[in-house]
């Protein structure tokens, strides 16, 4: 928790912000982690790790060469595994293997390691698919190993000829009967691993997807484990090609990788078999549902959602306090520069992101439990809910990464200049935040998804049929063009299914009359895709407002946590309804006389919401550390922080560096 104000120094400005906090700042602390409990288990966390030494940076990373950036950060991500694995004192404190895994999926794992943890893939997807995708014979054979870190894995799908077509991935799995092993083959340099995470130098093993051939027929992709490097030497295998695929726009110590096979054998207990097998003689066995394969992607587009609001929290942490303690120009000409805050247009870029991240939170929690249950009802052979949660985790993944991405931009952007600083680290945050657009499916593919599953839901209710929770909406009636609306929360919520539910219905019969006109089903598909990305965003939208809403009225909250989440909530509902007013004006679901009310609700909130603009942010409870950032700690000593980082550059460390020397002397003396 952060101490009272008056127990520790921060500049006056921040000191006046923090005077009048209108709701319990611990009880939002408690509801972003998941109860008390989990606060606790995070702040116990953050003080074993960071008062270490070893997890100090004294050179900041942008002044070291790619490989001393990669073992630098190497160095700290083994350090963290090897003080879990002997440390008595910390396995007591968080918990052995469960600790592991969400120390590094948490805001304090990517701040230790600050451009990417090259063992982020064993914890997040390698470790994942053996418990998803293997057998109990298979997770006993290979999951101490690889938690102990004896083994390190990662997660192989994407080639260079295909990442978002995995029907078209090249890499082949023969089944070999009279050795009972599968052989791997890359048939063509645009069959090659392209991208995964600590392939490069660190993993030797992977999660490798391959087209499975057993007794001469394709039976699409399936998991395989597959040994990459020496255990003893670390050397690549015969018939491995492994390596580094080069500098990338963030993320740049997760050493992504390339890797190609040459005839390389594996036994038969190497493909994860689950849900489909390979018999001894080569005997096929389906999956209950052939998507199952596809697992784990959708176990890990849950997490990104999680991954993308703390991400945001850090970045509209600092660009909030920096917005207190900046003055700049004149509301009032002659009055003094007043704190940059308090312009409606500075409110208006940061306050809609910390409404964001509720949002994000109650939408992604749900779609988790709704996994969760899916899991459970995986294991009674129940594929019930596979559609609905692929379509929830591919939208939600969609939705919060793009928010998150272009709200770490606006804070940036918000931050004027020292936003562009690498020492505010908002370059870092955006690079690491923009990443989750495209990995893990490409946002406008995760929105073609759920177009699909819409337009598919729309069709089976226009027969009757009975549809998935999410979805029901869709048969609602349209809403009354004369009718007064109610502009509460919840009639905002209608609103949106009104205006989503006319979108869709418009778009299916599009779709539908493309069609009649005879053209084929997947270039009419195409013909319309750009509008039905527009339903599967609106869709989803209408979903994360809806949580929002369900969620402020019905949990156990004290009256001014519920008031404050009122209007984020109220908030988050306005800035989207009036960015997108065509939606709701044109079926009718709002009257422009509606937004205008709306538009102008929308100050009054921004005014509202500005005197607690801190103590909000203060309460998502982000670590200084975990910041890592001139503009954005606790005690807003912004300016001699930048000035100190300043002094860091090794430029600074003569006055007349020897480049002058080199080339710029002769330039200038060259008339002498
Ligand atoms: C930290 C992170 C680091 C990064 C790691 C990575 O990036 S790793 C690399 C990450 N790489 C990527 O993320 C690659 C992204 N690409 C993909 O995930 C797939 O290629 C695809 C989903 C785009 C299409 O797949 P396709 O051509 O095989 O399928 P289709 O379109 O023909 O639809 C057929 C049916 O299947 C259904 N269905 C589909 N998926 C699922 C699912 N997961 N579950 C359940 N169902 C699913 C679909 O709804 C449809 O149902 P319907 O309507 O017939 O009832
Ligand atoms: C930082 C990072 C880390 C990654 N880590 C891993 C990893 O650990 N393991 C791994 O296997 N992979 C990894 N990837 C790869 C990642 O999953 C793919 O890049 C991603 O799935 C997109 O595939 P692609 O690059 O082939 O893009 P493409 O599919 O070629 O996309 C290019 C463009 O084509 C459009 N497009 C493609 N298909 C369609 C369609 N059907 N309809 C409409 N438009 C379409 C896309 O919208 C996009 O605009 C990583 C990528 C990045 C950037």
């Amino acid at each position: 928790m952060a101490p009272p104000t008056s127990s520790r120094y921060c500049v006056p400005d921040l000191r006046k912000e923090r005077k009048n906090c209108s709701f319990n700042q611990e009880e939002i602390t408690n509801l972003l982690d998941g109860g008390p409990e989990q606060t606790d288990f995070r702040r116990k966390l953050e003080d074993y790790f960071l008062k270490d030494p070893e997890f100090l940076d004294p050179i900041p990373p942008e002044y070291l060469s790619h490989e001393d950036r990669y073992a630098n950060e190497l160095r700290k991500a083994c350090y963290m595994i090897r003080k879990f694995n002997e440390d008595e004192e910390v396995q007591q404190v968080v918990g052995e293997m469960e600790g592991i895994r969400r120390l590094i999926g948490s805001g304090l794992g990517v701040a230790l390691t600050k451009d990417g943890n090259p063992l982020a893939l064993h914890y997040v997807m390698f470790l994942p698919s053996i418990m998803g995708q293997g057998t109990i014979d298979q997770q006993a054979e290979w999951m101490g190993r690889a938690w102990a870190g004896e083994i390190i894995g990662t997660y192989a799908q994407t080639e260079l000829g295909h990442g978002t077509f995995l029907r078209g991935l090249e890499t082949t799995a023969t089944y070999d009967p009279s050795t009972q092993e599968f052989i791997l083959n890359s048939p063509s340099i645009t069959a090659a691993k392209w991208w995964p995470g600590g392939l490069g130098k660190t993993a030797n093993y992977a999660v490798v997807m391959a087209q499975l051939y057993t007794k001469d027929v394709c039976r699409g992709i399936h998991p395989f484990i597959v040994q990459l490097r020496d255990e003893d030497t670390h050397q690549s295998m015969p018939g491995v090609i492994v390596g580094e695929i080069g500098p990338r726009l963030g993320m740049n110590t997760n050493d992504n990788g390339f890797l190609l096979f040459k005839n390389y054998r594996i036994p038969r207990k190497n493909m994860l078999m689950k849900y489909s097998q390979v018999l001894e003689d080569g005997t096929y066995v389906k999956p209950p549902n052939e998507k199952l394969a596809y697992g784990t992607m959708v176990f890990v587009r849950v997490a990104i959602c999680f991954d993308a609001y703390r991400q945001l929290q850090r970045a509209v942490t600092i660009a909030t306090r920096y917005a207190a303690v900046r003055h700049q120009s004149e509301l009032v000409p002659g009055a003094p520069e007043p704190q940059i805050l308090d312009y409606q247009t500075q409110q208006y870029k940061l306050i809609p992101q910390i409404a964001t991240i509720f949002a994000i939170h109650f939408a992604s929690q749900h779609v988790w439990d709704t996994y969760q249950q899916l899991t459970g009802e995986l294991h009674e052979g129940s594929v019930e809910l596979l559609p609905e949660v692929h379509a929830l985790s591919c939208g939600l993944k969609a939705l919060s990464s793009n928010d998150a991405g272009f709200g770490v931009e606006i804070c940036r952007l918000a931050c004027g200049g020292h936003g562009y600083l690498a020492s505010s680290n908002l370059p870092r945050i955006y690079t690491s935040t923009t990443a989750a657009i495209t990995y893990e499916g490409e946002n406008t593919v995760m929105w073609l998804q759920v177009a699909r599953y819409l337009v598919k839901s729309f069709r089976e209710a226009s027969q009757g049929q009975p549809l998935h929770k999410s979805v029901s909406y869709l048969v609602a009636q349209p809403a009354s063009t004369h009718a007064k609306k109610d502009l509460s929360n919840r009639g905002l919520v209608e609103a949106y299914k009104s205006a989503v539910s006319s979108m869709v219905a418009e778009n299916a019969g599009r779709l539908q009359q493309y069609c009649d006109k005879g053209e084929k089903f997947e270039h009419a598909w195409n013909n319309c895709s750009v509008l039905l990305t527009q339903c599967a965003e609106a869709h989803i939208r209408f979903f994360t407002c809806d949580m929002f809403v369900h969620n402020v009225e019905t949990l156990e909250l004290s009256d001014g946590v519920r008031s404050i989440l009122r209007r984020l909530c109220r908030l988050y509902m306005i800035y989207h309804i009036t960015l997108n007013q065509g939606l709701f004006l044109r079926n009718g679901a709002l009257a422009a006389s509606d937004i205008s009310i709306l538009e102008g609700e929308l100050s009054v909130l921004l005014a509202s919401l500005r005197p607690d603009a801190v103590n909000l942010v203060d309460a998502f409870d982000v670590h200084d550390r975990v910041l890592d950032s001139t503009l954005g700690n606790w005690d807003g000593n912004v300016y001699e922080r930048m000035y100190e980082e300043a002094m860091k550059s090794p430029l600074n460390k003569t006055d007349v560096p020897q480049a002058y020397y080199k080339y710029l002397r002769p330039l200038m003396k060259s008339n002498l």
